[in-house]
């Protein structure tokens, strides 16, 4: 689905992403983990087409990034950012209407479908119940439970989730995880996701991208890539295997 060759990045002088070469599958998640300042998110901003001054390439189901138009691109891949930078008192249920904007025509009301589906993620998410307050006073968490919904409403074939869980509870976490692997095994969804909580990573995702100072320093399934020596070279902590799910992160 993802093609990434040579790829490498840099803000001014400083190389952010060096030399990345990585293909991602459809159907699957991946996470990318790294330490801050390791280039995570400027790697999602890249393959989001956020960022296009890099060199080498990227190809999304063999066409370049760059060939694709900002409507192609949205009618196959939503983002969810940490940060919810919505200041106008839009309700949420306008917010989550806004992910069905790729696929309507300008000035045209929602169709019946549009509808139905803003009905059924809100449900999803569980945010039925704040459909006509004003999005700017919610809490961090329910703001991005209308961020996901409105991601969910562009029925995308990629999501991109960058700390889309920061401000969550442990419940909705779960419960998001669950919903998306969900996704990812009955309606083949890609999901990306960057998250820094490594019992949540080893336990959901598929395959692991690991990053250290711009470079792609380990890749590829999970169970190869979550082991507690290369956890201590990544991040200098100690962790260990509790069981098949999951590692516990032990305080030095
Ligand atoms: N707009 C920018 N201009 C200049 N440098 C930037 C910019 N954005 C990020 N950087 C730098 O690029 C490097 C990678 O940043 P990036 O945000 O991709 O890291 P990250 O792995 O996502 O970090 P974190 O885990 O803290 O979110 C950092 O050193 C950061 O200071």
């Amino acid at each position: 689905m993802f093609q990434v060759k040579n790829l490498s990045f840099s803000y001014g002088e400083k190389e952010t992403l060096r030399n990345l070469n990585f293909q991602l599958e459809e159907g699957t998640m991946t996470t990318i983990i790294g330490p801050n300042g390791s280039g995570k998110t400027t790697l999602l901003n890249v393959m989001t087409n956020n960022l296009d001054n890099y060199s080498g390439d990227v190809y999304l189901r063999n066409k370049s990034l760059k060939d694709y138009s900002i409507k192609e691109l949205s009618q196959n891949l939503a983002i969810v950012y940490q940060n919810v930078d919505i200041k106008f008192p839009f309700t949420c249920m306008e917010v989550v209407a806004m992910g069905r904007t790729p696929f309507s025509s300008r000035m045209k009301d929602l169709t019946k479908e549009d509808s139905e589906i803003i009905y059924e993620v809100m449900d999803m998410t569980d945010t039925t119940c704040f459909m006509n307050k004003d999005i700017t006073c919610l809490s961090g968490g329910e703001k991005q439970r209308i961020m996901l919904a409105r991601a969910l409403a562009q029925t995308p074939k990629i999501l991109v989730l960058d700390e889309a869980f920061s401000n969550m509870d442990i419940k909705y976490t779960i419960k998001f995880l669950d919903l998306l692997k969900e996704k990812v095994k009955n309606d083949g969804m890609t999901v990306i996701n960057i998250m820094h909580d490594l019992n949540l990573t080893d336990i959901y995702s598929d395959n692991i991208l690991a990053l250290s100072k711009g470079n792609l320093v380990k890749s590829g399934k999970t169970e190869d890539v979550m082991k507690p020596q290369f956890i201590k070279s990544l991040f200098g902590i100690n962790t260990r295997k509790i069981s098949d799910r999951g590692l516990a992160i032990l305080p030095m």
